[in-house]
């Protein structure tokens, strides 16, 4: 049996037209390689996940190729790729500051930097991983080198805390702010994965994927492959829902309808179904409020855009939208708000959320209430 390599390893991109979502990020590098304007210094921040890394490393391969595409992109084949892809490169160091943070380890790379690069190849590509984990002392050391580097020393320090790196650091560096990976995007990138996995899959499967990995692409590979364990070679929608468990859109759906029919008795009933399935009450009303902004969004034409959810849904959410005031989502979400940050103090935690849903099962009749008492004529009064 051949081994098991995991996804986020084995579908690593190897070129920047692959990486998904940091168009900003790989254009502007690639206009560098182009125009031969390289900076020594990069410094990439951003989420876990998100593909710094990787990044890096293929800017270290472009640099070194000998053998440019016209897309500005390393050719795989000359000497210099072949033995970067083979990890056999001498010109390419890496080192994670979050495990190797002393001072001799960066003692021991900046004794590198002095050694030109092989014949051959134009650069030294040090990327330091988690760069904000290392010592203030081993930071110092390293200053020095970052201040006068020899000419083929380019630096990529990688970090997901950018408010850690000391000022002296960030004045030397150029900075690429990398983005969260949008849904669709995921979803995306989810679907061709598993298509090359021989996986099937339904789009919603994926969707609810790549919505949990919360922006991190390395997250929704490992989920992925955690549900292909789980389910075979034939994700659903209900197989996700199980594994994740995350409760269904269903659900929510299902709590604001009868809270807009001011019926208190389906609510509660409901939170009583969600708590028998063993599922976490202080999610549940984490998901209400993520609900309630969904309705929102889905108010104005425009900012439905926000709403990353597949197409299906999206017209359920819309549909909900149109019968549910404004002055109700409004409220509803300050309510559920409130729940949630009073959540934890809260002794009793169901009776808590009950208490929330009691408020809301006579918010829509409460809302036309205040507006009458507060309305234009209550207004003339006060003046
Ligand atoms: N933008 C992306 N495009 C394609 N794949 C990605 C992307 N980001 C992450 N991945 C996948 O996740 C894996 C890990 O990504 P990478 O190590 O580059 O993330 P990182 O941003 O450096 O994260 P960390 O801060 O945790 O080191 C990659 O091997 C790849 O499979
Ligand atoms: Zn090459």
């Amino acid at each position: 049996m051949e081994n098991f390599v995991v996804s986020a390893r084995k579908y690593r991109p190897a070129t920047f037209r692959s990486v998904v979502g940091q168009q900003h990020v790989t254009t502007t590098l690639q206009n560098a390689i182009q125009s031969q304007h390289l900076a020594q210094a990069f410094l990439f921040c951003g989420p876990r996940g998100v593909g710094k890394t990787t990044c890096a490393r293929i800017l270290a391969k472009t640099i070194n190729c000998t053998n440019l595409t016209p897309e500005t992109e390393a050719c795989g084949v000359c000497a210099s790729c072949v033995a970067f892809q083979e990890n056999a490169s001498f010109n390419v160091h890496e080192l994670d500051a979050a495990s190797n943070n002393s001072v001799e380890d960066i003692r021991s790379l900046v004794e590198q930097v002095r050694y030109p690069p092989q014949a051959g190849s134009k650069y030294k590509v040090y990327i330091i991983d988690e760069v904000h984990m290392l010592s203030n002392q081993a930071f110092n050391a390293f200053l020095k080198t970052l201040e006068e580097p020899p000419s083929y020393a380019i630096f990529i320090l990688a970090t997901t805390e950018r408010h850690k790196i000391i000022p002296t650091i960030l004045s030397r560096c150029q900075i690429f702010d990398f983005s969260r990976i949008r849904v669709d995007d995921m979803r995306q990138h989810l679907r061709y994965v598993a298509t090359q996995e021989g996986v099937g899959a339904e789009d919603d499967a994926l969707h609810l994927l790549a919505q949990k990995a919360d922006g991190g692409l390395r997250d929704a590979l490992s989920m992925f492959d955690q549900m292909v364990t789980f389910a075979g070679n034939n994700l659903t929608y209900k197989d996700v829902v199980q594994n994740l468990h995350v409760l269904d859109y269903d659900y929510y759906f299902r709590l604001v309808d009868g809270l807009l029919q001011e019926n208190l008795s389906a609510a509660l009933l409901l939170l009583d179904e969600v708590m028998q399935q063993g599922f976490d009450l202080h999610n549940f009303v984490v998901g209400t409020a993520e609900h309630l902004r969904g309705l929102l969004v889905c108010k104005d034409a425009v900012t439905v855009q926000l709403l990353e959810v597949s197409d299906g849904i999206k017209k359920q959410y819309v549909a909900q939208a149109q019968a549910a005031p404004l002055a109700f989502v409004l409220s509803a979400l300050n309510l559920v708000s409130q729940c949630d940050r009073e959540f934890k103090q809260a002794k009793n935690q169901r009776l808590h959320v009950e208490l929330t849903l009691m408020k809301l099962a006579y918010l829509n009749g409460a809302v036309q209430f205040v507006r009458d008492v507060n309305g234009p004529e209550a207004a003339k009064k006060k003046n």
